[in-house]
């Protein structure tokens, strides 16, 4: 044993029930006051601790000295002696123990008949209490209570268990099943740990009765300690003394007497207040008893209850078990079958590895020579570039002399076609349109007006755009003849067709157009840049000229207008004019000089008889004829004006004769009449222009449509042109238009115009050509004016004429081959 720590032992032959009990008590209550400067969780800690090890009757235990001194501290010295320890004044020596006992035994011997009657009284006064049965009563309670302390105790342990078990389980698959197990433990616990508490508030309430009880107790010993104390003071020698004395000194006696009576009367009202006490704790040790009835009976009821959570927990527990035991048994045998399926899949990945190595090594090899291929890859790859650049270079070249081929093809194609279709429109006898743009010029001005709104096709010279209203329109003739032209392309296309009246054809180009499109540009042109009319009749002469072997050929022109329905002979009705040339020239001339043919100096190939007198018919025509100018043109033509050029042959070998006629027209330019600001003869010239070229246009209509009737004689124009418009000609329109904004309604108007008379069909054209060599005779020229009064514009050739008849008759441009003399036309 340590020595600080003291055996608290209480020896059998000193235990007096009621003793024992009390200090029971007062060592608990102790206990519990040592505990109450603790936290409440450690004080039911305490408590709990305490109460697993309870004090029987005549049990022994040890504690440590700093927990016996404080219970020396605190507790009744009276039971401490009880327990073992001597008062410090019975440690002395034998002789002063003995001359005290001796005074003490003869002071006891005066009291102790007092204090056997206080004792009797005392022994009536606990056996009234009571007080034994009730503490019986409460051990047994307490006793209990730790009974049941020790199963929770034990519950707790078998809930800790199952706690455990389930954190185990909580791996396997069924961890619903485990959670749902968990929930239903967690509230079993929870209700459980209610239990406790409410327990514990019983013990509680329990303690606090009895600590109430025993301070009361404690109360009462004092004060019978206290009445002990007092009757121990009172010493039986000097009363018996004091007796002695009353005999003497009575009045001293009967004070004290007197006194004694009093405080015995003191003593009895002490009693009779003692015995209420002792009445008032009957009744509340009554109370004391049926609350720890109740207690008891509410203990019972959760003992009951616990026994059933334990019952539910062990069910529970033993549910949650069976489950474990089937997922193990589910989980090994998912695992078994797994694990044979594992197998067999090794097994089937072991034969695939078996008769997977061959391949691998034919794949091995395989990589390496593709390795080696890879690392050759760039120097292949890079002369497969340079190859293939190679051939995409020749190819590209190769491909490009396809396309100059074909371009050329194409061309030749287009040619061809072109050839075809003139053939086709010549065998047709459709009327050909050319068509020609005039440039903007500086007369024009400037400004929106002049924009232009023409295009055309680069590919294809047949086509035309004009952008009208927003959208665009396409027209297709038989050529377009872009602003750069110059006269030489026109006349290129035309000449073919010029020289074939040579040949015994009728032909008639006339152009038409608005006024300013440049009609008398392109027929007339300019002396420097002559057109169609001056060009036509070099080529007439040039190819006379060149014919002269073969052929006796005769030319004749004539030029004429038609002005307000009126055809005027514009080289007729001023002879005098031609008269007066003409003389001034012969007069300085000498008629016998002999000429030369000569070739011309100027590189053209062309003959010439120089010094041979030349009369300028057009420039005499162009004065005469009738023009003025118009808010539109500033030398507008008011006629429509004719030059007219018969060329008669007969071959010098086979005798066949021809006769051909080219007629060259160029019309009066329509206008809108509000347009051109025409006012009196003004307005009727624009009036009685339109009224025949509207009547142009229905002939062609009337053409086109192939009605049986044309309205020839609708006007003096078409009855003119009404040879080369009805299947005896062939005839070509030169439509002009003017790229401007401006204009861009006539130009529609006219290009819609164009494309109807080249949808007319006149028929095939005939050569007049027949053999009259045996009858071969002069030729008469019918003067114009004669002709057109006939209502046929016939020139023709007269025989026997004077010379000065015949130089009359070369200046209105006759050449008579058969005399061996050839007349260039004075251009
Ligand atoms: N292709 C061209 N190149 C250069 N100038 C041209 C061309 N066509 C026409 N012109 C000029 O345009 C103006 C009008 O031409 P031109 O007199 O020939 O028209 P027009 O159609 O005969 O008119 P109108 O019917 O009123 O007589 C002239 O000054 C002419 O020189």
């Amino acid at each position: 044993m340590n020595r600080n720590e003291r055996e608290w032992f209480i020896p059998e032959e000193e235990l007096v029930s009621g003793m024992v009990y009390i200090w029971q008590i007062n060592v608990k209550s102790k206990l519990r006051g040592w505990d109450k400067n603790d936290s409440p969780g450690r004080s039911a800690q305490v408590l709990w601790r305490y109460r697993t090890a309870p004090l029987y009757e005549g049990q022994s235990f040890s504690r440590t000295e700093s927990w016996a001194s404080r219970v020396m501290e605190t507790c009744d010295p009276l039971h401490i002696v009880k327990v073992g320890r001597l008062p410090e004044e019975l440690n002395t020596t034998e002789p002063q123990r003995q001359a005290l006992g001796s005074t003490l035994q003869s002071q006891l011997e005066g009291v102790e008949p007092k204090l056997s009657d206080q004792a009797q009284e005392l022994n009536r006064l606990c056996s009234e209490l009571g007080t034994t049965d009730l503490e019986k009563h409460l051990e047994i309670l307490v006793l209990e209570n730790d009974r049941l302390k020790q199963e929770l105790n034990g519950c707790q342990l078998q809930l800790q268990q199952l706690r455990l078990s389930l954190s185990g389980c909580t791996g396997c698959q069924h961890s619903k099943e485990n959670a749902q197990l968990r929930e239903q433990t967690t509230d079993l616990q929870l209700e459980l740990g209610e239990k406790t508490q409410l327990l514990a508030k019983l013990q509680q309430h329990l303690q606090d009765v009895l600590q109430d009880k025993t301070e009361r107790e404690e109360r009462l010993n004092k004060r019978i300690r206290d009445c002990h104390l007092a009757l121990a003071k009172q010493p039986t020698s000097s009363v018996k003394y004091i007796t002695k004395k009353v005999e003497v000194e009575s009045p001293r006696t009967k004070q004290d007497l007197e006194e004694t009576q009093g405080r015995n009367h003191y003593l009895q009202e002490q009693i009779v207040i003692q015995r209420r006490l002792l009445a008032e704790q009957e009744q509340q040790l009554q109370d004391s008893w049926r609350t720890s009835a109740q207690l008891q009976a509410q203990i019972m009821m959760y003992e009951a209850e616990l026994e059933r959570t334990r019952g539910e927990l062990l069910e529970a527990f033993q549910a949650m078990e069976d489950e474990k035991n089937q997922a193990i048994e589910e989980v090994f045998l998912q695992a078994r079958t797994e694990m044979k399926t594992v197998h067999e899949n090794l097994n089937g990945v072991r034969m695939n590895l078996l008769s997977i190595q061959p391949a691998l090594k034919t794949l091995t090899s395989d990589y390496n020579c593709l390795k080696n291929h890879v690392r050759d890859f760039p120097c292949l790859l890079q002369d497969a570039v340079n190859q293939t650049k190679r051939e995409i270079y020749q190819a590209v070249e190769e491909v490009q002399k396809t396309n100059q081929d074909l371009l050329r093809k194409y061309k030749r194609e287009m040619q061809l076609r072109k050839k075809c279709h003139n053939e086709l429109v010549r065998l047709r006898g459709n009327i050909r349109v050319l068509c020609r743009v005039r440039p903007v010029n500086q007369d024009d001005g400037t400004g929106l007006e002049t924009r232009n709104i023409i295009s055309f096709d680069s590919d294809d010279e047949s086509v035309l755009y004009v952008s009208h209203r927003g959208k665009i329109s396409m027209f297709e003739l038989d050529k377009v003849f872009q602003p750069h032209a110059v006269q030489t392309d026109i006349f290129q296309e035309v000449q073919a067709l010029i020289t074939s009246c040579i040949d015994g054809y009728n032909v008639c180009i006339f152009a038409y157009g608005q006024t300013g499109s440049g009609k008398t540009y392109t027929m007339e042109g300019s002396p420097e840049d002559p057109g169609i009319n001056q060009r036509a009749l070099r080529l007439l002469f040039g190819e006379v000229a060149e014919r002269s072997t073969d052929w006796d050929l005769t030319i004749t022109v004539s030029m004429a207008e038609i002005y307000n329905e009126t055809l005027r002979d514009l080289l007729g009705s001023d002879s005098q004019k031609i008269e007066d040339l003409t003389m001034r020239n012969l007069l300085a001339k000498d008629p016998n000089e002999k000429l030369e043919i000569k070739l011309s100096p100027d590189g053209s190939g062309q003959l010439y008889v120089p010094g041979l007198i030349q009369i300028r018919v057009f420039e005499l025509g162009r004065v005469n004829r009738a023009t003025d100018f118009t808010n539109v043109n500033e030398r507008s033509s008011r006629s429509h004006a004719l030059l007219i050029v018969s060329v008669s042959g007969i071959n010098l070998t086979s005798g066949v004769r021809t006769t051909g006629k080219l007629n060259l027209v160029d019309l009066a330019g329509s206008e809108r009449v509000g347009k051109s600001g025409a006012e009196g003869p003004r307005l009727r010239e624009a009036q009685n222009i339109n009224k025949s070229l509207l009547a142009l246009g229905d002939v062609i209509c009337a053409l086109r449509s192939k009605q049986p009737y044309i309205p020839f004689r609708n006007s003096k124009l078409t009855y003119l042109l009404q040879d080369s418009l009805s299947g005896d000609s062939k005839t070509l329109m030169m439509v002009q238009v003017s790229p401007m904004e401006k204009n861009v309604n006539e130009t529609v108007c006219s290009l819609k115009f164009a494309q109807r008379v080249r949808s007319v069909e006149l028929g095939a054209v005939v050569r007049r050509a027949e053999n009259h060599y045996s009858s071969r005779q002069d030729y008469e020229l019918e003067s114009p004016s004669q002709a057109t009064q006939q209502g046929r514009f016939n020139i023709s050739h007269s025989g026997g004429k004077t010379t000065a008849g015949k130089r009359r008759l070369m200046a209105s441009g006759e050449v008579n081959h058969r005399q061996g003399s050839a007349a260039l036309p004075a251009l």
